[in-house]
């Protein structure tokens, strides 16, 4: 890795320049500093995660939310939802794969073809499975040892209450229902991450002079020549202030929210809105900041009898999917189970958290609700205002699936061998049975499983709306593209940081720089 000093024009200048050193952004910058003659410089906000227990050890992810590491989004007010939901997103090399809980799921094939049909020519599911292959990370079923009783008791629960197919490994062919040990991206024998840095730029960092990391270096602006991208301006953690200039591209990898964010402080997105907050228009692009998409979910806690043994990957090493709707490709329910009382939202109402707890998170594959970030201050510091407007679909479709969630979640307790774990239902609690009682209680406890994407869709070249091309160069600009969560057309099934690490994977073949 080479050292910056920021000094003169010449030492800031690289062939490609990716912004956000996160998931998507450590495989572009890995794969294209495989060929010696490409310089490339990563433009990271946060700091390394070399050497840092707290961030390598998987187990630990909770205690990162909310923390120095997380840049913590608030969003606005939500008239059908919850408005204390803060999205976590992660302040530290290798992104929010460095303190999630490393779920890797291959997006579904019917994920792919759907963005194929909203104008993603060549991401269909065929030529998408190639970029799978190549991944680096360690991606393994939960290991044995790591395989809590009451997590395979809810495994047995849940087959037996549904009906539904037991699987193991869930990325061996497509599924539409089945329940569950997840595989995740980690090392079993130490409970450390398989993390895009960890997989992608540790094993080359220290090696390769033409891969340069300007760490705590935060970007605010994009330098743009007419209709050409040639830089970006940074701040170092110093206060320093440098145009890093890029002879080739720039990649703009800094996350769903970042990504948009960036753009709008650069004169890029809908001109109306920018016009009205006194940020000159560079480059009129309707589509920035909208299509924003997540995965709500809502929780269903119970006391147990007592104790739960303490061996896991993460606390959440289980699940399941099903399928209501035998019209649909693929899962329209998903459910993590946790082994531990996640009453965070419940408490707010009023709910106790027990002593010794399990809890259920039914989520929403295919959310219909559809949400908006936007800016609220010409002033690069001010985060963005991210309005998700969940629950707001015409039919509530997002809002009865949740119910049916508990509904469903409520069956499989009731069912052996969890039954008899299980003391009482601590929220929302026994009596509350009717539709409306349920579906405002899920609402109100609503929580993010932490997906925003959505804000820089790709979609044809002739799409409006459309943020970037099938290529993931930005529409009407030069030297720019996008390469992170923010392209997603549609939202995946399933959790996305696999389908992030293999949109990395297409850019860097797309921009041809790899060995
Ligand atoms: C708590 C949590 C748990 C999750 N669990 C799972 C899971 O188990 N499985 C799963 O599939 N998905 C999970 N996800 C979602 C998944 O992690 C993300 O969708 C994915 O990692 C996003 O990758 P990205 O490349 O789009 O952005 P990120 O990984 O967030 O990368 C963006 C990077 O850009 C940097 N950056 C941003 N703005 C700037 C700027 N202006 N200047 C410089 N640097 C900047 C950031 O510091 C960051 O490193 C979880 C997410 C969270 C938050």
């Amino acid at each position: 890795m080479h050292e910056s000093t920021h000094e003169n024009a010449s030492e800031n200048t690289y062939d490609y320049v990716v912004i956000g050193g996160g998931t998507a952004g450590s495989v572009i910058a890995s794969r294209l500093t495989e060929n010696a003659d490409v310089t490339v410089a990563v433009i990271e906000g946060g700091p390394s995660d070399v050497g840092r227990e707290d961030v390598l050890t998987l187990r630990r992810w909770m205690g990162l939310l909310g923390g120095e590491l997380d840049y913590d989004y608030p969003t606005t007010v939500q008239p059908r939802g919850n408005s204390h939901i803060r999205h976590s997103r992660a302040r530290v090399l290798g992104g929010c794969s460095s303190h999630n809980t490393l779920i890797a799921f291959k997006p579904l094939p019917s994920d792919w073809d759907e963005w194929e049909e909203a104008g993603a020519k060549g991401w269909g599911a065929v030529p998408m499975e190639a970029y799978f292959a190549r991944l680096l990370n360690n991606i393994v079923p939960v290991d044995e040892k790591d395989r809590n009783a009451i997590a395979r008791d809810f495994v047995d629960a849940a087959q037996g209450a549904l009906g539904v197919p037991r699987v193991e490994g869930f990325n061996k062919k497509p599924f539409t229902e089945g329940t569950g040990f997840f595989d995740l991206a980690y090392h079993p024998e130490n409970n450390k991450r398989s993390s895009a840095s960890v997989a992608y730029l540790h094993p080359v960092m220290d090696e390769r002079p033409n891969l340069t990391l300007l760490l705590e270096t935060w970007a605010y602006r994009l330098e743009l020549e007419g209709t050409r991208a040639t830089g970006v301006h940074v701040r170092a953690k110093d206060g320093t202030e440098t145009l890093v200039r890029a002879r080739r591209e720039v990649l703009l990898c800094a996350g769903a929210v970042d990504s948009p964010r960036l753009l709008l402080h650069s004169g890029i997105g809908p001109a109306h809105d920018l016009a009205e907050l006194g940020i000159p228009v560079a480059h009129d692009l309707p589509g920035v900041g909208e299509n924003l998409l997540d995965h709500p979910e809502s929780v269903i806690v119970w006391e147990t009898n007592g104790p739960i043994p303490e061996n896991s990957a993460m606390d959440s090493d289980a699940g399941l999917f099903v399928r209501r709707d035998p019209e649909q490709a693929g899962p329209d329910l998903m459910f993590h189970f946790y082994q531990i009382p996640f009453t965070d939202n419940p408490e707010r109402l009023g709910y106790e958290r027990p002593a010794h707890g399990v809890s259920m998170t039914p989520n929403i594959p295919k959310p219909r609700s559809r949400g908006r970030l936007y800016l609220t201050s010409a002033d690069p510091s001010v985060k963005p205002a991210l309005d998700f407007r969940y629950f707001t679909d015409e039919d509530d479709y997002d809002g009865r699936t949740l119910v049916d969630g508990i509904r469903i979640a409520r069956r499989i307790a009731r069912t052996e061998p969890l039954a008899g774990w299980l003391k009482r239902e601590v929220c929302p609690g026994p009596e509350v049975t009717d539709d409306e009682e349920l579906s405002a209680y899920a609402r109100q406890v609503a929580h993010t499983v932490y997906h925003p994407a959505g804000t820089c869709r790709m979609g044809a070249t002739d799409d409006p709306l459309a943020v970037v091309d099938p290529e993931l160069r930005v529409r009407g600009l030069d030297g720019l593209r996008i390469a992170d969560a923010s392209v997603f057309p549609t939202m995946p099934a399933v959790n996305p940081m696999i389908g992030v690490l293999m949109v990395g994977e297409k850019c860097a073949e797309l921009i041809g720089g790899g060995a």
